[in-house]
């Protein structure tokens, strides 16, 4: 058991010597996780204290980051563990990160949707990405908070306004939905897991998220019947983990690991391997909306290249299409009435222009 867990560790956090540079080059990097004493937050800590690539890690949450930060720094890894409570903290948390994860915020109950998260998670993310504006402005941010789909943009808006907004460095954690498109897919196609690859493009709630089961590898001869059915799993995953968990919150342990690896391709882009790619939720033109996920190259600079959709089915066409308006809509009211509460200078010309219903 110790041992193959060992292994799993390993292979998530495996330096990049194979692909680019020795264990002994691996540059200092910090990495800050704000929301760290969380569901998510906690074993985000763990495992980016178990990736070689930090050799600083900051966890900041509102309460309880010193008992997770005693907690975790007793691991004998590389990295320097420190813990940063409330908003005076904040600032040293966050200097000199190159890699802010996000988790902070709240999670959803059965029955309701991301959208409901909405109005506390915006103000949250408002506030952190305020504090990342003065003291990292360039780090690499990794938006996990609900929605995604909004709290992404609104991060963008807050750093435009900071004249710190690089869109290379904003990134929405859409990898759980690929985590899951693989672990579905390999269990229909009866193949193993470890070499399924699928790409997830579009958003982060319900028909938002769109796998591409048609450029899955390995190849398997699924039915039309069955592919839907993945499809609808993988929109409906979320959900599916705030029912089984019946009240106690949203997924965390299978986020925690999306968002490590997540973050881990973030470093690795960071230090120069050649080829990291992943989905991600970022400032876009593969489509007509501003900001959508599809694989994108990592590099030094954050966003490398942002890749296209390549060939959709039938079926993925139609998802496409019908994904566009939900997107539109609910986003663009959402975050013009956020704006226009919380941001009396935010002029309707600004939000018109960054999110136009073309
Ligand atoms: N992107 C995804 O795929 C994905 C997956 C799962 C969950 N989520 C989202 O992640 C968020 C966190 O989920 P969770 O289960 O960890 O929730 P949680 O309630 O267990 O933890 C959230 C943590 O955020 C902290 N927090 C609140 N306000 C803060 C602030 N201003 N600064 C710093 N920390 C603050 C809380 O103290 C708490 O420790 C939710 O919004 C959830 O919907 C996203
Ligand atoms: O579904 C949620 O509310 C959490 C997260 O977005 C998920 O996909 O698990």
């Amino acid at each position: 058991m110790r041992s193959s867990v060992l292994r799993s560790v390993k292979t998530l956090a495996k330096p990049a010597g194979a692909r680019g540079y020795s264990s002994e080059s691996v540059p200092d990097r910090k990495v800050a996780v704000l929301g760290a004493a969380g569901g998510i937050g906690q074993p985000l800590a763990l495992l980016m204290k178990l990736n070689p690539l930090v050799s600083r890690l900051a966890l900041y949450d509102i309460a309880n980051t010193p008992g997770v930060a005693a907690d975790v720094g007793h691991i004998n890894t590389r990295s320097e563990v420190a813990g940063y409570m409330g908003n005076d903290q904040l600032g040293q948390a966050l200097e000199d990160s190159d890699v802010v994860i996000i988790p902070a915020g709240v999670p959803r109950k059965p029955g309701m949707t991301r959208d409901d998260l909405f109005n506390i998670n915006a103000g949250i993310v408002k506030d952190l990405c305020s504090a990342i504006a003065k003291y990292c402005p360039n780090a690499i941010v990794n938006m996990i908070s609900n929605p995604v789909n909004s709290t992404v943009p609104i991060a963008a808006e807050v750093f435009k306004k900071a004249g710190t907004y690089n869109e290379k460095k904003l990134f929405g954690v859409t990898t759980l939905d690929v985590v899951r498109a693989k672990t579905f897919y390999a269990g229909k196609a009866n193949v193993n897991v470890a070499e399924v690859n699928v790409p997830v493009v579009g958003g982060h709630a319900g028909i938002t998220i769109l796998p591409l089961f048609s450029q899955a590898t390995p190849k398997a001869n699924l039915a039309d019947e069955d592919i839907k059915a993945l499809t609808k799993r993988t929109q409906d995953g979320g959900t599916e983990v705030v029912e089984a968990k019946a009240g106690k919150g949203s997924a965390t342990l299978s986020m925690a690991y999306a968002g490590a690896i997540f973050a881990d391709a973030c470093l690795k882009g960071l230090n120069g391997v050649p080829d990291v790619v992943e989905c991600s939720f970022v400032q876009s033109t593969v489509t007509e909306l501003p900001f959508f996920a599809s694989k994108v190259r990592l590099g030094k600079n954050g966003v490398e290249e942002v890749l296209g959709l390549g060939p959709l089915s039938d079926f993925e066409q139609e998802g496409l299409e019908k994904l566009n308006p939900t997107f539109h809509i609910r986003k663009l009211f959402q975050i013009l009435q956020f704006f226009r509460k919380c941001c009396t200078c935010c002029s309707w010309h600004q939000l018109f222009g960054c999110f136009s219903l073309e």
